[in-house]
């Protein structure tokens, strides 16, 4: 493609950030990367995502796309010479689509896990680890939920990686007892520089997630 500029508005410690990062990594595609301060949102991000105001925003030749998994979408149809994320089978693709959009559950119980407070902390640990755990059963034997290749649902789901210690401390339980072939596949996932390069380093998460706890006072 001719010269073109390839803007990416984000959060260093969004899951969803890091999806758009690992996707444009795997493409090799080079971008200026911009850190949004969610605190105080740039009149950029205003501007780019008026809809719902958030990262990340994936902005190619002056122009917005929003929500993540539509944006690995397009940079998979955009930047088409390098690997693809989704299969070309429909049934195929569409499976994958639909455990992307899964993940959602699984972040937001996740979530819950650190940002939520009070007696029912054993049922959001339940519920967080019976999330995972379904999608263990989706990933099986394979090397990756793409199959041989890393695909749609390893990049929607791996930046949770970067979260795992946060919710092992909030939750009190250890992934790698909980889901072990989740934590093998992370580890496959991370000898791609694509990823490793791209997700966020899960102490600094945690010192985050304290900060967070703390500001909403959440304690
Ligand atoms: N569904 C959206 C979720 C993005 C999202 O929740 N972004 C958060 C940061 S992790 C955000 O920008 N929050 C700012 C706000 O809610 O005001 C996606 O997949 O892109």
């Amino acid at each position: 493609m001719a010269h073109e500029e390839v803007i990416l508005l984000d959060f260093w410690p969004s899951m969803y950030g890091m999806r758009v990062r690992v996707a444009l990594a795997e493409k090799g595609v080079k971008f200026e990367y911009n850190e949004e301060n969610l605190a105080g949102k740039s009149p950029i991000l205003l501007e780019m995502n008026p809809t719902f105001k958030k990262i990340p925003v994936l902005i190619h030749n002056g122009k917005p796309i929003c929500e993540s998994l539509n944006v690995v979408q397009y940079i998979d149809e955009v930047w088409k010479d390098k690997v693809t994320f989704l299969p070309c089978d429909p049934y195929e693709k569409y499976q994958a689509l639909f455990w992307a959009d899964y993940v959602e559950k699984v972040f937001e119980s996740g979530r819950k896990l650190w940002m939520e407070k009070g007696g029912e902390q054993q049922t959001r640990k339940k519920n967080y680890i019976d999330s995972l755990r379904m999608l263990e059963g989706i990933l099986g034997h394979k090397l990756y939920f793409g199959g041989e290749n890393f695909g749609f649902l390893d990049i929607a789901l791996i930046g949770i990686c970067s979260w795992f210690y946060t919710y092992e401390k909030f939750g009190e339980f250890s992934t790698l007892i909980e889901v072990p072939k989740i934590i093998a596949w992370v580890k496959r996932c991370m000898q791609k520089e694509s990823v490793s390069k791209s997700v966020a380093e899960p102490l600094k998460v945690y010192d985050f997630a304290l900060q967070i706890r703390k500001h909403y006072g959440i304690e």
